[in-house]
């Protein structure tokens, strides 16, 4: 056997053969690996010694083993072992064994190749494939995925706490599920599926313990080979305090502080639109203008903060005699604008008299317990089919609540004939 040393010396795997542990042969490579200047410093020392402590009772039971009959001659499966070098490096060698015959003797042939840089490789694969997971596990976001029909095919662990669930009870069920609103979701599949992808959609979603939460979702559609629609993948977040946030502020931006109703521009935005119903459905609107009567002489007379508090009492009371589909707004300062919609001039008249009633009836006192009361003037005006916009019906109110004020407050007046006279005041 190996008559052409020659040949295991050009083979680029270290191979060293041992008797009784002991390195009788040892080929270019072998030398190579473990860094000896030449053959003699290998020849005659224990194989074992360049082993790893922590690998030499492994290393020597395989070796054992080989010799035994049951192996059959055959090399015994390659393991890796940590190798020190003549110059004390360590390496990580994957080594393979088997039974032979040196010299008429039994033998042991070792073959092995350095792994040291694809260790290497490993630890880095391993270290990056952790730092992934520990970025995938602490993720904020939710990541998923699910097939054509819906299925949540994959769900990241996020889904704990945006959803209080594991990801193995939302695996495998649709996702339509938690979504409170059919609708949502129904918007959320034609966006993918006209855009191929969509960018912070918004949503809304259950949790388990049944609370509603915002969440916005950012997600691609997914295509087989054959470019068919294979389902759809990305992430979705919990927005709610963000939403919540865009809601008070949408709140501040459109309600008044003192009375809680809608301000100026929010009662306008809102009366366009119930204008625009209204026109287009042919049903009957009408618009009150209020304006309290001499406030001024009772921030004078009380003081700004009872001026503030009469307000607030003011808008109350127009407020008890309203429905729910009523728009009522401050416009500033001390006037105010109802839109009565689905509602006639005599309904609207009948609505501004209880206003008008109310408001005298309330009996107001200051801290020092002065009592006082207020007075409104009430401008009316009914949608005509001749009007361009709002603006005509709102400038119709606003001359009708002038008039109301020269005529001498605490009534309603309109431009519209009330009643059998023609701008007749009605002050009941
Ligand atoms: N306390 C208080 N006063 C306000 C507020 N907004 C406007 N005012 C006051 O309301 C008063 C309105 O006065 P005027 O426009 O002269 O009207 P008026 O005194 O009600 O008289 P007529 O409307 O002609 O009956 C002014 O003195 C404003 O300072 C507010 O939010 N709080």
């Amino acid at each position: 056997m190996f008559h052409d040393l020659s040949l295991l010396h050009t083979l680029p795997a270290a191979v060293l053969v041992t008797q009784e542990g002991a390195i009788r042969f040892a080929n270019a490579a072998s030398m190579a690996l473990l860094e000896a200047p030449s053959t003699d410093s290998l020849i005659g020392r224990l194989s074992g010694d360049f082993v790893h402590p922590m690998d030499r009772v492994r290393s020597t039971n395989r070796i054992q083993q080989v010799a035994v009959p049951e192996q059959g001659g055959r090399p015994n499966k390659s393991s890796e072992f940590r190798i020190r070098t003549l110059q004390g490096n360590l390496r990580m060698v994957l080594i393979s064994s088997v039974a032979v015959e040196w010299n008429g003797a039994p033998a042991v042939l070792m073959c092995g190749l350095d792994m040291t840089h694809q260790s290497e490789i490993e630890a880095q694969l391993r270290e990056s494939e952790q730092n992934f997971r520990r970025l995938f596990e602490n993720m904020q976001d939710v990541y998923y995925r699910t097939d054509a029909q819906g299925i949540v095919q994959h769900v990241g662990p996020g889904v704990r706490r945006v959803l209080g669930y594991e990801p193995h009870e939302i695996e495998g069920r649709t996702a339509e599920s938690y979504y409170p609103q059919s609708t949502d979701r129904d918007a959320f599949k034609a966006a993918i599926m006209e855009h191929g992808e969509v960018s912070d959609f918004p949503g809304q979603m259950v949790r388990r313990d049944g609370t509603v939460i915002d969440i916005s979702i950012s997600s691609h559609a997914l295509y087989d080979h054959a470019g068919n629609f294979a389902g759809v993948e990305g992430i979705y977040r919990d927005v709610t305090q963000r939403k919540n946030l865009e809601r008070e502020l949408q709140r501040l931006a459109t309600t008044d502080m003192l009375t809680g109703m809608a301000n100026r521009r929010a009662f306008l935005e809102c009366a366009e639109s119930v204008y625009a119903h209204s026109r287009s459905n042919g049903e009957p609107l009408t618009l009150l203008m209020l304006d309290l009567d001499h406030f001024k002489s009772i921030n004078d007379r009380f003081g700004h903060l009872e001026g503030d508090r009469a307000l607030v009492a003011f808008a109350q009371a127009v407020k008890n005699q309203l429905r729910a589909s009523d728009t009522v707004g401050r416009l500033g300062g001390e006037e105010f604008g109802v839109l009565l919609p689905l509602t006639s001039m005599d309904e609207g008249l009948e609505v501004a008299k209880r206003i008008l009633h109310g408001v005298r009836a309330l009996q107001l006192s200051d801290e020092a317990g002065h009592a006082y009361g207020i007075t409104a003037s009430l401008g009316l005006s009914t949608f005509r089919q001749a009007d361009r916009s709002l603006r005509d019906m709102l400038d119709r109110a606003d001359q009708a609540l002038y008039l109301a004020k020269n005529q001498g407050r605490d009534q309603i007046a309109s431009l519209e004939p009330l009643g059998e006279q023609p701008n007749r005041q009605v002050a009941e």
